[in-house]
């Protein structure tokens, strides 16, 4: 079965970016492949970008698609095996797996962890849940550890901007030095999943890039987002001659889904991004996580992203059907 649940399940990630290069040329060159086949997106949580480019990316793959808000209007789904269900969940993950799969070839879900429970967030239980119990493939579209979609739309940006200065598909810049990429963390209101820094660091850490973690005290991600990489806790050191800076915040891991600062300090500021490339997933707090002059300004790569975003979909879609 050929879910999509994180980076892990891209195996030859060269042929994916270069595959990735041909469907953004020709982005309905794989119509036939769900033709007859359907796919249902369910949401547990907000979403633009995701809802959209993915309803994109299966049209063009000749798919069509069913998309609910079931975490507003499914009934509450009960996780446990064995109990007895007379409190707030009136329908067990096993048969609402069962039943999607009655209507569709393909399901996608949304399900942000709650950022109260360590251990429970971890178990992913609803992406698990549909994945154990439906019998069809499964794509992650941002779960309580991971964003797939979003960290193959970013690797397929940062590959895009490295072939437009002269190497191809390698990621690697004429000078024969491998591009700096920097993961800096920024202050926010709300305490903010680790999902997007965990697949971003997942899939980098893949790709011919020299990568660099910036974050205050207190923020350390997990040991399998960060392998061997160490974080640096100086901001301006880490940025020192990068040419892609990725801006995301993100809650403490240690001290589970608590905002320990929103120290301003942090903010990135055009000052501080130099001459690299700016990217983030959106959406983005203005003037909170990065200034105007970033998002406004000519470094920014924000709307490509968001463009490649139906790449990856496209992508993972197709690995799903074959
Ligand atoms: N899908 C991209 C990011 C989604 C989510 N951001 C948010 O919830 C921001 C909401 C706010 O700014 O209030 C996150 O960080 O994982
Ligand atoms: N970047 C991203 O996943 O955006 P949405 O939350 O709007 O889908």
């Amino acid at each position: 079965m050929n879910h999509y649940f994180t980076t892990d399940d891209i195996t030859d990630l060269p042929d994916w970016l270069e595959r990735g290069r041909a469907l953004a040329q020709d982005p309905i060159s794989l119509s036939h492949l769900g033709a007859g086949k359907t796919i249902c997106l369910l949401f547990f949580n907000n979403s633009l970008r995701t809802r959209l480019s993915t309803q994109k990316a299966a049209r063009n793959l000749g798919l069509e698609v069913m998309v609910m808000n079931v975490g507003s209007d499914g009934w509450n789904l009960e996780f446990e095996d064995g109990v007895r269900m007379d409190g707030g969940t009136a329908e067990h993950i096993r048969e609402a797996a069962g039943v999607v799969a009655q209507y569709a070839d393909l399901i996608g879900i949304r399900a942000f962890p709650g950022l109260k429970d360590r251990e429970i967030d971890l178990q992913e239980r609803v992406l698990k849940g549909f994945m154990e119990h439906s019998g069809i493939p499964v794509l992650n579209m941002e779960s309580a550890t991971a964003h797939p979609l979003q960290a193959l739309a970013d690797a397929l940006t940062v590959d895009q901007f490295q072939i437009a200065s002269g190497q191809a598909g390698q990621a690697i810049p004429s000078g024969g030095k491998v591009p700096k990429v920097v993961l800096s963390w920024a202050p926010h209101p709300r305490a903010l999943p680790h999902a997007v820094p965990n697949s971003f660091l997942r899939i980098f850490r893949r790709m011919p890039v020299e990568l660099v973690v910036t974050h205050p005290k207190g923020y350390e991600l997990s040991s399998w987002a960060m392998g061997e990489l160490k974080p640096t806790y100086d901001q301006q050191a880490a940025l020192k001659d990068a040419d892609f800076v990725y801006v995301k915040n993100w809650s403490s891991y240690s001290d589970y889904g608590k905002v320990l600062t929103e120290d301003p300090s942090w903010m990135m500021t055009a000052d501080k991004l130099g001459h690299a490339r700016f990217m983030h997933c959106l959406p983005v707090r203005r003037n909170v996580v990065v200034e105007d002059a970033v998002l406004d300004g000519s470094q920014t790569l924000i709307m490509e992203q968001a463009a490649n975003r139906t790449v990856a979909a496209s992508l993972a879609l197709s690995h799903m059907l074959r």
